[in-house]
């Protein structure tokens, strides 16, 4: 056979698309396309909704939620206790010789509850962080009453934080609409000084007579946010970066020994992971905060046995924790001034507090009576966290209505869940189609199979459609000057994950049991949407090489980091503001960690 009639069966073979159905199919991809766009803004109003919804019902419920957690009765003193406090649902009874009294909660978690409970409880206001609202969770109580267990956990029961950090993975995961990034920072709160626990050296002096803080700056910026001037952060792409980074600030954290508990932390531990978001359809960018606070102990300076150092710090503590409740009752009233200057602590938190933030306040009571006390001051604060007008004041009729509105927001936020779930269905198909429709236009003069590079083999086709195309940068990113950039815009792994999750599922549904049945499927069911019925005849080398690129990967690498900040510990670590790197040496006073 001659070279030019091998040629002509070949070009016979290959979809040669007659004009007027080239023109059809042309026609059918810009339908595909509108609809696309359509079914992207659709679902972009969906998750709106679904976020004011949301936001309406921790409103209703109360922007300031106060939690009560009891410590089971420690192994050392079971014999030797005798137990005042009892929980039942939303309440905490405290028996005492002259009769009970009653303390209202959200939530009340009883000694056996286990931290999976706590977490349960805890988890819908991660979600309010993930929509863009600022949030702070706070363990509060009096020392040994099991703050650092429900915030840090042990080995085998993780405590909020972890568990914290791995639902916010599992959120950018599955989020259909935008990009999740994650940074961490941490730091604690000393004697009304600022330490940055992530650049920190771990001291293992014990008795170390100074402590040497870091220059923390806290500045307000025109719009009343707040940035810790030279506070690292640091970016979190997984969940294994995330940790490794929390367990290293922990292990840098300020304890010591009081008679109440042995590792009783002496400052106040905050963990802060800034959430950034960026919308897929229009490339809006929000940033949020979640603070998580395990507070310094509450204490009876005498009880503790405190003298000298250990004295001070308590004092510390305690007037530190007294701003905290001044600041949560000051806007519980709704006052017009609310005194945040008055603390470090407060001044840290003041616009993760106030205005369209969530509190969440987890108060630790121990159930001994020689401890009785100690849990009456931490009710107290709890109950004037809580405000005593939320429940008390209200008319019987106002807490139905309130209740039934309740209802009514969490009906309709199903629906609309259920709705937008839908719709990523439909878009789903309709980028299916739309990208396989855009592969049977013949884009440029064919090609003679001499000419083509790799001859397809059971080996190459297989890796073909495993392997995804390397996504296109945007436009959009190319274009952008990086210094309008927001600094943690890189892929993650869970977006990563997230991607090839999806391309894998497109990839099984393109992958063809037979590939000839696959694309006559797939051109009927253009046809179909043309009103035409199949005529083209397959080649099944060329059908070999379908590979569908899902169309929603594409955004994952539209921005690179501006500042090189990386979770790798081999790596550099960069202050947020000031460029100064914090590898100093810290000398801190004692520290006798049990987490080292
Ligand atoms: N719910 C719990 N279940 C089991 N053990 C607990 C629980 N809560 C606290 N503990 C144990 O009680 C001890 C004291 O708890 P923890 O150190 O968390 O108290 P703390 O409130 O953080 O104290 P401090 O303010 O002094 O740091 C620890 O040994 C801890 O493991």
């Amino acid at each position: 056979m001659s070279d030019s009639s091998a040629r002509l069966d070949v070009y016979t073979d290959v979809n040669v698309v007659p004009e007027h159905e080239n023109s059809e199919l042309k026609k059918a991809i810009s339908d595909l396309e509108g609809e696309t766009v359509q079914l992207k803004k659709k679902q972009k109003l969906l998750d709106d909704k679904r976020r004011e919804l949301l936001n309406n019902i921790t409103n209703l419920k109360g922007s300031i939620r106060v939690f009560c957690r009891v410590r089971p009765i420690l192994q050392a003193n079971k014999m030797k206790v005798r137990e005042l406090v009892e929980t039942e649902l939303g309440k905490m009874v405290i028996r005492l010789s002259g009769g009970a009294k009653e303390f209202g909660f959200d939530k009340v978690f009883p000694q056996e509850a286990t931290q999976e409970d706590v977490f349960t409880e805890v988890e819908p206001i991660l979600r309010s962080a993930v929509d863009g609202h600022n949030v702070c969770i706070l363990a509060y109580g009096q020392t040994g009453t099991g703050k650092t267990f429900t915030m840090d956990g042990i080995d085998d029961q993780p405590g909020i934080v972890l568990r914290a950090l791995e639902k916010l993975f599992d959120f950018a995961s599955i989020d259909k609409t935008s990009t999740l990034t994650f940074s961490i920072s941490m730091l604690e709160v000393y004697m009304g000084n600022l330490r940055d626990l992530l650049v920190a050296k771990p001291v293992r002096a014990m008795h170390e007579t100074a402590i040497r803080c870091s220059n923390l700056n806290i500045q307000t910026d025109q719009k009343g946010f707040i940035e810790i001037e030279g506070l690292a952060e640091v970016q979190i792409p997984d969940l294994t970066k995330a940790k490794w980074w929390y367990n290293r600030g922990r292990r840098a954290r300020s304890t010591s020994w009081t008679t109440v508990n042995e590792t009783s932390s002496r400052s106040h531990c905050l963990t802060r992971i800034s959430i950034v978001r960026q919308c897929d359809h229009d490339g809006e960018v929000e940033s949020s905060k979640l603070w998580m606070v395990d507070l310094g102990g509450s204490e009876r300076l005498l009880k503790t046995g405190a003298t000298g150092q250990t004295l001070d710090e308590g004092r510390a503590i305690n007037l530190s924790l007294s701003a905290l409740g001044d600041v949560i009752a000051a806007l519980r009233r709704k006052k017009g001034h609310v005194p945040y200057r008055n603390s470090k602590l407060t001044q840290i938190l003041k616009d993760s507090l106030g205005h369209d933030s969530k509190v969440l306040m987890l108060v630790h009571v121990s159930p001994c009576e020689q401890d009785l006390a100690e849990t009456l001051c931490s009710l107290s604060f709890a109950k004037r966290a809580r405000g005593v007008e939320f429940n008390r004041d209200m008319s019987e009729d106002l807490k139905k209505q309130r209740e039934k509105k309740l209802i009514d927001l969490e009906e309709t936020l199903k629906e609309t869940e259920e709705e937008s779930r839908k719709v990523e269905t439909q878009l789903t198909k309709a980028e299916f189609l739309l990208c396989e429709s855009k592969k049977l236009l013949p884009a440029s003069p064919c090609l003679p199979l001499d000419d083509q590079t790799e001859p397809i083999t059971p080996k190459n086709e297989k890796q073909m459609l495993k392997s995804p195309r390397v996504p296109a940068r945007s436009p959009k990113a190319a274009t952008a000057p990086p210094s309008v950039l927001p600094r943690f815009m890189t892929s993650t792994v869970a977006s990563r994950q997230r991607q090839s999750a999806s391309e894998q599922q497109i990839t099984k549904r393109s992958k063809p049991k037979s590939l000839c049945h696959s694309e006559a499927n797939l051109k009927s069911i253009i046809l179909q949407k043309i009103n035409k019925k199949p005529r083209w005849h397959t080649d099944t080398r060329a059908a070999n090489t379908l590979q569908c690129e899902s169309p929603r990967s594409v955004r994952m690498d539209h921005y690179k980091p501006v500042a090189a900040y990386s979770a790798d510990h081999n790596e550099r670590v960069t202050p947020t503001t000031t460029g100064r790197v914090g590898g100093g040496h810290y000398h801190h006073r004692r520290r006798m960690s049990s987490l080292i």
